[in-house]
């Protein structure tokens, strides 16, 4: 059997984390020898191949499995289309000035690291815990929020976990009273920071020699979907539901980016745009993903002044209206699937929903997947229910309709009150003032055009317009008719369901959720990546560098890559203990050994990363196995069952 790991035997340390990332470039600051830029970052080999499978995973998770249509649209963005979406005027955070040094902090952050560090120290205070410091390596000279072991009156305890939870909510006035309030400070220098003041996040450009045409660097894709809805509506023969997907870049100059890849100004998302009937928001599927628990914190509970999450199915959050629909409830469900596929702890993985005032106006529901990590939650995916918005404003700027013109099956047939004028007494009676008075009536509902109808039975009638103008109507002039009328097709504007991913956020937490060390060797790192994702599937070792090894390399690496597996060697000059800790830290699940054995016998050995087991059997039976394990067909306890343990001497006949 399998011996068991005990990856919690040390605690999350992240000095050795970043040490590990750095050391086996998965990522790294850009422009580092020209002293790098805040918020840009280069990913390495592993760190790529890692993007790259989480990208893959995504678009066989929702693109392939949903059937959904992919764009790829451009970056550079002409203004008129961010004017009308709301980003130029809207699309900002709330930034303080340091009012000494003029150095610049986000509003928002600013009050959370000071509040939550006053509380850390409280908590010391009380004995409850050791208070985390703050660390921030490159930044040694700045003290950061750094907590002190001071008391707090009980009071002010609630009052700053009130605001904590309920910290979304507010806009720049609140913030500058609650740093005024509270006296937070600038926690680099203490000193007090300025009245908050709102700054747009967008990277502007010009397009073209001129410097006339303004564009920008796009910072979500949506808008590429939005305004090629036409076509693919076309695509699908005219039918909602359906999505657009896309994976790309965006930007944002995000004002002060600390937090390592969870905050860049360049960063590639992947978002999918559901387009659905307003009056149907139920989803074919979604009794396919009612049983999926979540951890939901609801917008109620935080408005409270709380942060308590419940377990809860997203059926029930749909039955009972916490969710506010089936679509929305179907992809909340389907984010968390994915996200627990590729390796995401589940028990740091909450549904947070947006309270009033966080949420967009136009907005129905949203709600964000949040990933707990070193540097506390952390928005990875938003999921929104944005209404009819975007689609609506675009058509009305261009002039273009963005609408589903659907063939009712049974055609509606109505009935109502239709003023019909004879235009000859009517011109004779009322020259000029025809117009107004014919706007008038055009406006009346049909409770006033019944009781109009009835007057002018009895002979005339008195109106009287809103600009104060009387006029007396005849039937000779006016009558009201009842008449019918038959629509045979339904035209309505399509409401959508976006999901959107930041990929660099969740990557990160990923390598937090996969990093442990173990306990005979803490100095060396474990990334306990699952297969589906591990930058490399299998390393394949020879033993020893010898040529009679080759063959069976070659070998081996054919029936890898035939299988469909991605496979390295590593026949570097160092002890085999060290190679496989090197891949252990690159989060390659499987080992191949090549010893003196396998030349005469055709065996090779398989190690599992985490529990360092080792197994033997011959190369094809072997391939095989690891073939099925990167495919997930079966676990390492199954593969053992298969072949049998490598005890350094064993081999097979
Ligand atoms: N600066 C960034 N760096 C990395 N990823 C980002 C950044 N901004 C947004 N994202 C990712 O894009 C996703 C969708 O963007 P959205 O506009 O909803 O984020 P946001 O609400 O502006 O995020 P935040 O409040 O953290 O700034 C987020 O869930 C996140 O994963």
């Amino acid at each position: 059997m399998a011996s068991t790991v005990n990856k919690t035997a040390h605690s999350f340390d992240k000095t050795r984390f970043e040490a590990l990332l750095n050391r086996r470039f998965f990522y790294a600051p850009a422009f580092e020898i020209y002293g790098g830029v805040a918020g840009l970052y280069d990913y390495g080999p592993p760190g790529s191949a890692l993007q790259a499978n989480i990208i893959s995973e995504w678009r066989k998770h929702f693109i392939i499995e949903e059937g959904m249509l992919e764009v790829d649209t451009t970056i550079m963005t002409p203004s008129a289309v961010f004017e009308t979406s709301g980003h130029v005027a809207r699309f900002a955070d709330w930034m303080v000035k340091d009012v000494k040094t003029g150095d610049v902090l986000r509003g928002d952050h600013l009050v959370k690291n000071v509040l939550e560090a006053r509380l850390a120290g409280d908590r010391e205070a009380r004995g409850l815990e050791a208070a985390p410091v703050a660390e921030d390596p490159k930044k040694k000279k700045k003290k950061a929020a750094k907590a002190t072991a001071v008391k707090l009156d009980d009071a002010v305890v609630q009052e700053y976990e009130t605001i904590l939870a309920q910290l979304d909510n507010y806009g720049g006035p609140e913030l500058g009273e609650l740093c005024r309030k509270h006296d937070i400070r600038n926690p680099d220098t203490d000193n007090e920071v300025g009245e908050p003041q709102q700054f747009n996040l967008m990277f502007q450009s010009s397009i073209g020699p001129t410097g006339q045409h303004k564009g920008y660097l796009r910072p979500e894709t949506a808008q590429g979907h939005f305004l090629n809805f036409n076509r693919l509506l076309e695509y699908n023969n005219g039918r909602v539901p359906f999505a657009s997907a896309q994976v790309g870049r965006s930007f944002r100059n995000e004002i002060s980016p600390r937090a390592g890849l969870l905050r860049v100004r360049e960063f590639t998302m992947a978002e999918v745009e559901h387009y659905v009937d307003p009056d149907d928001k139920s989803h074919p599927s979604f009794k396919d993903v009612r049983h999926v628990e979540i951890v939901a914190l609801d917008k109620h509970t935080q408005e409270a002044g709380s942060s308590e999450t419940k377990k809860i199915t997203v059926g029930e959050a749909v039955d009972k209206g916490i969710i506010a629909n089936e679509t929305l409830g179907y992809f909340i469900a389907r984010i968390y699937q994915y996200l627990i596929n590729i390796g995401i702890d589940p028990a740091r993985l909450r549904f947070r929903q947006h309270m009033g005032n966080e949420m967009a106006h136009y907005a129905t529901d949203c709600w964000d997947a949040e990933i707990q990590n070193s540097y506390g939650w952390t928005e990875c995916v938003g999921c929104a229910d944005r209404a009819a918005y975007d689609l609506s404003v675009h058509s009305n700027k261009t002039g273009t309709p963005l609408i589903v013109r659907q063939a009712l099956k049974e055609p509606i047939v109505t009935e109502k009150e239709v003023p019909e004028w004879n235009k000859k007494v009517m011109g004779k009676t009322f020259k000029g003032d025809a117009g107004i008075l014919q706007k008038h009536i055009d406006s009346l509902d049909e409770a006033a055009l019944i009781k109009l109808k009835g007057e002018l039975a009895q002979g005339s009638a008195v109106v009287k317009t809103e600009e104060g103008k009387e006029f007396t109507l005849t039937p000779e002039v006016l009558t009201i008719e009842r008449k019918t009328f038959k629509q045979s097709i339904r035209e309505f504007v399509p409401n959508v369901i976006e999901p959107s991913f930041g990929l660099g956020r969740i990557l990160y937490c990923l390598l937090e959720h996969s990093f442990w060390a173990r306990e005979q060797d803490i100095e060396r790192g474990v990334l306990s990546l699952p297969p589906l994702v591990a930058p490399t599937k299998v390393l394949i070792v020879p033993l020893s560098a010898r040529e009679e090894f080759d063959p069976l390399v070659q070998e081996i690496t054919a029936k890898l890559r035939k299988a469909g597996v991605f496979s390295r060697v590593d026949d570097s000059n160092t002890s085999i203990g060290k190679r496989y800790a090197r891949n252990d830290e690159l989060g390659t699940p499987y080992g191949l050994t090549i010893d003196f054995a396998s030349v005469q016998n055709r065996t090779v050995t398989i190690r599992e990363r985490d529990t360092m087991d080792q197994r033997i059997g011959k190369i094809d039976e072997v391939v095989a196995t690891v073939t099925d394990l990167v495919n997930g067909n079966i676990d390492w306890a199954q593969a053992c069952e298969r072949l049998p343990k490598y005890d350094g001497v064993q081999a097979v006949e």
